[in-house]
């Protein structure tokens, strides 16, 4: 679905240049429900906004839907954002129109295509859990109610692709569990593929793979070992496993080679105080050493 290649993008300001993404390599499968994480400034939104065609990659290589997006002309990139991608944003002002109510705010991007509308967006509003709220105006729901209306919106055309920039990030712990549940009902139920950028850690915990960037590169990957379904399931039985346990990290390994270790590894002794590891295959792995250089001083 999600083809990133070498993504780079540098944003250039009167007098200095950002790198937001240094050769950043990403593969989403079509019907996965994904997060990306990372710190402030790592390049979440930067990569959000290239998956959804709001700013164009200064290099590289972005496919999506097996469309290339670095040879799309402005009006391609009309057409793919309003028919390809749907945006949820943490800052619902961005989706929504207060003094309408959440049928017409649904309404509304459907009519800018001139298609049929009302029982398109009552059943949204359904699908959402909101089909006794249609005829509130917005400034009349709660935040997690305003989100719901926002993730229908975002679902108005169809798109194949849902991106969502810290979805969660203004709502309470059990609201946000909602919407995630919301989104994994949706991902199951009609298919669509759903990346999510976010700083939450459990928010994270409730999707499949979850990929980390620093530095405007993938580090790392954390896949689920069993399904969020099977978990829920153990939590009923009170088997829950460990918060740590429910995902395996990988390091990412570029074609070039290089790894990053994860943070935290290299606090050992042993390779604190050295730039250089030993690398060695034995039998069928590769293990990295603490230099010779560092023992000898
Ligand atoms: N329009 C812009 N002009 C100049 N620099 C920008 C622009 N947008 C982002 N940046 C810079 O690019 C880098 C990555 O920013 P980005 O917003 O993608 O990070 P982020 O991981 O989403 O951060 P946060 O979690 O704080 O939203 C930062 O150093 C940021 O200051």
């Amino acid at each position: 679905m999600i083809h990133c290649e070498g993504l780079v993008k540098i944003y250039k300001t009167a007098d200095l240049e950002v790198v937001a993404l240094q050769g950043l390599d990403l593969t989403v499968e079509k019907g996965e429900l994904m997060a990306i994480i990372g710190n402030s400034g790592s390049g979440k939104s930067t990569l959000l906004n290239m998956l959804g065609g709001l700013d164009k990659p200064s290099a590289g290589k972005l496919f999506v839907d097996e469309k290339d997006l670095l040879t799309f002309k402005e009006r391609d990139l009309v057409k793919y954002k309003r028919e390809s991608v749907g945006f949820v944003w943490q800052n619902n002002a961005r989706n929504l129109i207060p003094y309408l109510t959440a049928l017409e705010n649904v309404e509304l991007p459907m009519m800018l295509r001139g298609r049929r509308r009302r029982t398109r967006a009552l059943e949204l509003l359904d699908a959402v859990g909101l089909s006794h709220r249609v005829k509130n105006r917005l400034s009349e729901l709660s935040g997690g109610e305003q989100q719901r209306v926002a993730i229908a919106i975002a679902l108005a055309n169809e798109p194949r692709l849902l991106l969502a920039d810290e979805p969660t990030g203004s709502l309470d712990t059990k609201t946000s569990n909602q919407v995630l549940d919301l989104f994994r009902t949706l991902n199951r139920s009609i298919g669509i593929t759903i990346v999510i950028v976010t700083h939450d850690p459990q928010l994270a915990r409730k999707v499949d793979r979850v990929v980390q960037i620093r530095d405007g590169k993938t580090s790392a990957e954390m896949i689920r070992r069993v399904s969020y379904a099977d978990e829920l399931s153990q939590l009923d039985t009170e088997q829950s496993e460990q918060e740590s346990e429910s995902h395996i990290e990988y390091a990412v390994l570029d074609k070039a080679g290089r790894l990053q270790i994860p943070a935290g590894y290299l606090d050992l002794a042993s390779f604190k105080d050295s730039n250089k590891v030993r690398v060695e295959v034995e039998d069928g792995r590769i293990v990295l050493y603490p230099s010779e250089d560092t023992k000898t001083g």
